[in-house]
């Protein structure tokens, strides 16, 4: 069987579009039920699975193990956890629905959209190269709008493209050791620099500050510079300090003006809380947050911070040092699970770097923080929102591909609610976690979660997240969330996968939910399409359609139009 991913130059004249090409993949012949002919060019077709003169030959990358699963994995033609099946597209989309006169810029969604590569068929929802999805409003309120989507070009997809399998590292995959003594030198030089660690981007896209846009991953290395309007990769982000580290937060907290993040400090549990200002390419260091618990500080995909302080997660998933040190992995991949190193949380003074609190609190598992606030009084506290998972790391488990394809309909995903620390500010030694509201108003699932930027480390009161609608695998609605009246509203569609809930403010607009939320969904009809919803309302105002299945993805941004 053929199972090089050489890619070759297709031309794909979109009389839509005349700027539209594709690059595709040279793909391994179909071993399964839905070979199919996707041309853009043919929207409609595309969706009825109706080949089209002239195509480009492209293929749904599948994996051989993937178990047989039930009926709902069998039937439908869901394209959230299938490999995209172009190297890049663009082209204009057609508007269902009327899209507000103001929405004017671009949405961009990163994610891990390309699970196989040769003959290699990835284990992990964490796994997939990144795949950049892009919708560009026109404003005016048109019918119209263009999209896109494109691999990143990171060394870790190059390599692995080149050699038909997985080279680098990726958070389920550690390549296989190398057979001679010289090269096993060489693999133990990369386990040592960071060398052999990948550099996808697959998690966040984020515009800094300064105009760059930064796609990011948990390993330093996977900072990457793209181009906005072609999806292009410019290039690795070359930090011009001195800070190193091998892994940092995959979610930055970046403002108009600073770009904040923590490097986590695998040598002598901690972390390092550091700041870059708009423009430059230099971190500096705002101070240390030394781990209560070990051997190896907590995992932190995301953290929190308020207008004064920084706030330091500390929970029992801790990385695992002998995984990165001898390329086995750990019982979750890269983590170990430690109930009894406890759970803390920090909170770091901004403008001092000095540690303000420092708390135990009851044992927890998020992977992605909400927001986080002050409150004043006699009883001073950090207020901190996250997606927690009653301290249970199965949802890792719950992410494996495999799961995803052959449980639908399933009640396997665990329950989740918002989990509200309160960390006090006065020295007590103890820090609270409660349920924020009442888990059965989003279907006991919460992940994936956004809310509008202006109330960035604010009170506010609105977030939105992906909820459930049980039976479910996976978290399968758009929830807002009302924190003040403790009430939810979703969007559900049976058998779609929407992915984050992304708020978009109107320009001008003082209520808290004033604006949209974007979010891509792959549909159990092998649609893809951007759904914008009234994000006042939560009611759908406009369906963006793609003329194919998109994959699953995390997360996204917007970047306004400029004026001309
Ligand atoms: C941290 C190390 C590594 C890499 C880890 C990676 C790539 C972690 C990626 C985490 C992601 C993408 C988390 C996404 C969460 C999504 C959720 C919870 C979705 C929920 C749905 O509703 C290695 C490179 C493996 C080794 C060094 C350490
Ligand atoms: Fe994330």
């Amino acid at each position: 069987m053929a199972t090089s991913l050489t890619l070759i130059a297709t031309p794909c004249t979109d009389p839509r579009s005349s700027s539209s090409f594709a690059l595709a993949p040279r793909l391994p012949p179909r071993r399964s039920r839905d070979d199919i002919l996707i041309d853009p060019r043919n929207a409609a077709a595309a969706r009825r699975r109706v080949p089209v003169r002239g195509a480009v030959r492209a293929t749904t990358l599948r994996s051989d193990q993937e178990p047989a699963g039930d009926s709902g994995a069998t039937t439908t033609k869901l394209s959230a956890w299938t490999s995209v099946r172009q190297e890049r597209w663009e082209g204009d989309l057609s508007v269902d629905g009327h899209l507000p006169p103001w929405l004017n810029g671009t949405y961009i969604r990163n994610g891990p959209g390309m699970w196989d590569v040769g003959e290699h068929a990835f284990h992990h929802l964490f796994d997939g190269y990144a795949t950049l999805v892009r919708v560009s409003f026109r404003g005016g309120g048109g019918a119209r709008a263009t999209g896109a989507h494109r691999q990143i070009e990171s060394e870790a997809y190059r390599a692995a493209v080149a050699r038909g399998r997985p080279v680098l590292r990726e958070f389920s995959h550690c390549p296989a050791p190398a057979k001679s003594l010289l090269d096993r030198v060489g693999d133990l030089v990369g386990l040592v620099t960071g060398a052999a660690l990948t550099d996808n981007p697959n998690s966040a896209v984020l515009p800094l500050g300064d105009g760059r846009v930064m796609c990011l991953t948990e390993t330093t290395k996977s900072s990457v510079l793209i181009d906005p309007d072609t999806l292009e990769t410019v290039g690795r982000f070359r930090y011009t300090d001195r800070l190193g580290g091998m892994v940092q937060s995959a979610h930055p907290i970046v403002t108009d003006t600073e770009f904040l993040t923590l490097l986590p400090d695998l040598v002598r549990p901690g972390h390092l809380v550091v700041r870059m200002e708009a423009g430059s390419n230099e971190r500096k260091v705002i101070g240390r947050v030394d781990c209560r618990g070990g051997p190896s500080p907590g995992w932190l995909h995301s953290f929190a911070v308020t207008e004064k302080y920084v706030v330091v997660p500390e929970m029992p998933l801790r990385y695992s040092s002998a995984s990165l040190l001898t390329s086995e992995l750990a019982p979750f991949y890269a983590f170990d699970w430690v109930p009894a190193s406890g759970s803390y949380m920090h909170v770091m003074c901004k403008s001092t770097g000095k540690t303000v609190a420092s708390v135990e609190v009851p044992p927890f598992m998020a992977i992605h923080f909400i927001n986080a606030y002050e409150e004043e009084g006699d009883e001073a506290a950090v207020v901190v929102d996250c997606c927690e998972h009653y301290g249970d790391p199965a949802i890792i488990e719950t992410l494996v591909l495999s799961r995803l394809r052959s449980l639908r309909g399933k009640d396997v995903l665990p329950n989740a609610r918002v989990g509200r620390f309160r960390i006090p500010l006065d020295g007590s030694p103890f820090g609270e976690l409660e349920t924020a509201l009442d888990p059965e108003e989003h279907g006991r699932g919460m992940d994936m979660c956004s809310i509008n930027p202006a109330r960035l480390g604010r009170k506010y009161r609105y977030a939105y997240a992906c909820g459930a609608r049980r039976p479910c695998n996976f978290p399968n609605t758009l929830t807002k969330i009302d924190l003040v009246e403790k009430k939810a509203k979703s969007w559900h569609e049976e058998g779609s996968v929407p992915s984050e809930p992304f708020f978009v403010a109107r320009p001008g607009a003082t209520d808290e939910d004033d604006g949209v939320v974007i979010s891509i969904v792959s549909s159990d009809d092998g649609e893809g399409y951007a759904l914008v919803l009234d994000a006042t309302t939560f009611e759908e105002i406009a369906r963006v359609r793609f003329p194919y299945g998109l994959p699953y993805g995390f997360h996204g941004c917007w970047i306004p139009a400029t004026e001309e």
